[in-house]
C-alpha cells in the first residue's frame, strides 16, 4: 500500500540527542550521535549487526547511561530523571521488540487487558472493554479477541503485540526488527500497519531494521549508523545515492520492492 502523507511537525522534536557517546570496555560503540525525531515522523535506523542500534534505544529509554552527550525525550532530560520519573516516561513510549512475546496461557483479550490493568489504576471494566475493542480494530484483528496466541499466525501475533503496546496510547513507538522472521507477504502487512499506526495514533516512531523494503515503505527519513555515527540521514533515495563502499553493499545485497 502506498504510504499516505505523514503530518510531521518539524518544529517539535519528540526526541533530541546531542553528542551521544557510549563505550563498552575498549569498544567505542557510539561515537557522537546527533539526532532529532520530529512529532509524527517515522525514522528508520539502518545499520549492520553490532553497530549499536539496540544500545541507542536503551540509552533513549534510560536503560543505559551514556558516557557523553544529552538525551531529551518528550521534554524530559532523560539523564536527570529519577527511576520513578523514568518509569512514567517509559509508559509514554511503546516498545515493539522481537522478544516481546505474548502470554501463551492468556487469550488475546487478556493479553491486551494486562498492560491497562497494570498501568491505569482504577480503570473501569467498561473502559477496558472499549480500549481492547478499539485497539483490535486498529490492528484489523477484532475477530481474534477470544483466541489463544498459539492459534494465530506469526503476523497476527505481531499485530497483537503491537496492539498491546498501542493500548496505552504511546506518543512514541519503537519497533525493533518488526519484519524479522516473517514471510514477504506478512512483511508487507506489518509495514502497512506501521504506517497505519502513524496515521491513526499520530505517533512518532523509531524503526530499527535490516530490511530495506521495510525502510523504504515506512521511513519518512532514514538514518544510517556507520562507525558509531549517523553518517547518512535523509530520504531512502538520498542515503543510497553514494559510492561509499560502506553503504553500497547494504543496498546491493538486499532485495528492495
Ligand atoms: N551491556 C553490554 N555490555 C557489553 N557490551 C555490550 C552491551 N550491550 C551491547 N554491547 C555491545 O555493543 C555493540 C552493539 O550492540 P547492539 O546490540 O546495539 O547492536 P545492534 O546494532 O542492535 O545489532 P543487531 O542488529 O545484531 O541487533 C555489540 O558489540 C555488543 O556486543
Amino acid at each position: 500500500m502506498e504510504k499516505a502523507k505523514a503530518h510531521i511537525d518539524y518544529n517539535n522534536p519528540v526526541i533530541s540527542i546531542r553528542g551521544l557517546q557510549k563505550s563498552f570496555g575498549d569498544y567505542h560503540v557510539l561515537r557522537g550521535i546527533d539526532l532529532d525525531i520530529f512529532q509524527g515522523e517515522n525514522l528508520v535506523v539502518l545499520g549492520r549487526s553490532g553497530t549499536g542500534k539496540s544500545v541507542l534505544i536503551k540509552l533513549i529509554s534510560g536503560l543505559l547511561r551514556p558516557d557523553e552527550g544529552t538525551i531529551n525525550v518528550l521534554g524530559n532530560n532523560v539523564l536527570t530523571l529519577t527511576d520513578r520519573e523514568l518509569q512514567k516516561l517509559r509508559i509514554r513510549i511503546g516498545f515493539s521488540f522481537q522478544n516481546s512475546a505474548l502470554y501463551d496461557s492468556m487469550t488475546v483479550r487478556k493479553n491486551l487487558e494486562f498492560p491497562l490493568v497494570r498501568n491505569r489504576k482504577g480503570i473501569t471494566r467498561k473502559d477496558i472493554d472499549k480500549a481492547v475493542e478499539e485497539v483490535l480494530d486498529g490492528v484489523g484483528l477484532t475477530q481474534a479477541i477470544n483466541q489463544m496466541p498459539s492459534e494465530l499466525s506469526g503476523g497476527q501475533r505481531k499485530r497483537i503485540g503491537i496492539a498491546r503496546t498501542l493500548i496505552l496510547n504511546p506518543e512514541i513507538m519503537m519497533y525493533d526488527e518488526p519484519t524479522a522472521g516473517l514471510d514477504p507477504i506478512t512483511c508487507i502487512e506489518i509495514n502497512d500497519l506501521i504506517n497505519e499506526v502513524q496515521q491513526r495514533y499520530h505517533t512518532s516512531s523509531i524503526i530499527i531494521t535490516h530490511d530495506l523494503t521495510c525502510a523504504k515503505t515506512t521511513g519518512d527519513r532514514i538514518a544510517m549508523l556507520l562507525d558509531g555515527q549517523f553518517q547518512r540521514v535523509g530520504s531512502f533515495d538520498q542515503i543510497f545515492e553514494t559510492d561509499d563502499a560502506r553503504v553500497k553493499p547494504f543496498y546491493d545485497y538486499n532485495f528492495v520492492q
